[in-house]
């Protein structure tokens, strides 16, 4: 996790793989036992309520596991279901306006390919930029070709925002995007499409340098039960 002046920002991002009416929710789990990390809802075909349901589902396993919950696109679901972050990418709602709507130390994530996108971005009041696609990936169309370790260097050397790279990034990718001063990851199908999502989400976080989740101390008889969103979260 990296405090900057805009809020807390994980290494490790998991975005929720609903294609073909998946459910998400088993990965979430996985994620979030892996330790801090963020959680993104990203979600193309739902409905508004779906999409705000989904979204609190997330925020119920995530939150308690002091793990971050950020939502692609919509800034209005992140907002009524009270997540920690919404990610912006070039035909969403700008940076500098959904700061003024935000609550402080709201995280806004913003989608940038190049120096000139990422300076930018970080003008307007990003929390931190996702860059790429950094591999081939099958889970978007239309992107332009990969960047490589190489290309991300270009935007991270250009910014002094956290860079988390995305685009068919997996743990064996983490070393060399280390190396081009990336903060961490985001993934899709690393985790959603891996035969056992727990241990590849682990894998992830052990990769990054990510604690691992802390036991669960075990409560006290008749003590109250402790507060599910984190001080680490949005403190
Ligand atoms: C961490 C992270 N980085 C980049 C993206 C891409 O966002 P965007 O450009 O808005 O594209 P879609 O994800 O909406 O297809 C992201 N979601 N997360
Ligand atoms: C949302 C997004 N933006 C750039 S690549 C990508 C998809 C990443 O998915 P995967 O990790 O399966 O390649
Ligand atoms: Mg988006």
């Amino acid at each position: 996790m990296s405090r900057t002046s805009r809020g807390l920002v994980p290494a490790l991002h998991v975005l929720t793989d609903t294609r073909e009416g998946r459910d998400p929710l088993p990965d979430v789990r996985a994620a979030v036992s892996s330790g801090p990390c963020a959680v993104q809802v990203r979600a193309k075909d739902l409905s508004d309520r779906d999409h705000l349901a989904l979204t609190l589902a997330v925020i119920a396993v995530a939150r308690p596991a002091g793990c971050l919950v950020i939502v692609d696109d919509r800034v209005d679901v992140a907002v009524a279901a009270d997540a920690d972050g919404v990610h912006l990418g070039a035909s969403d709602l700008p940076v500098d306006l959904v700061r003024t709507i935000t609550p402080p130390e709201f995280v806004i994530g913003a989608t940038a390919r190049d120096a000139l996108t990422a300076k930018a971005a970080e003008d307007l009041g990003a929390s931190y930029l996702g860059v790429g696609p950094a591999y081939a990936t099958t889970t978007k169309a239309g992107l332009p070709e990969p960047l490589g370790p190489e290309g991300v260097a270009l935007v991270v050397a250009a910014t002094s925002l956290p860079v988390i790279a995305v685009g068919g990034v997996t743990a064996a990718h983490v070393p060399a995007l280390r190396a081009a001063g990336v903060h961490g990851v985001a993934v899709v199908t690393a985790v959603s499409e891996a035969t056992h999502p727990t241990a590849a989400a682990a894998a992830l976080a052990a990769a990054l340098g990510c604690p691992p989740t802390p036991p669960t101390p075990p409560a006290a008889p008749g003590a109250p039960r402790s507060e599910s969103r984190t001080t680490s979260t949005r403190a």
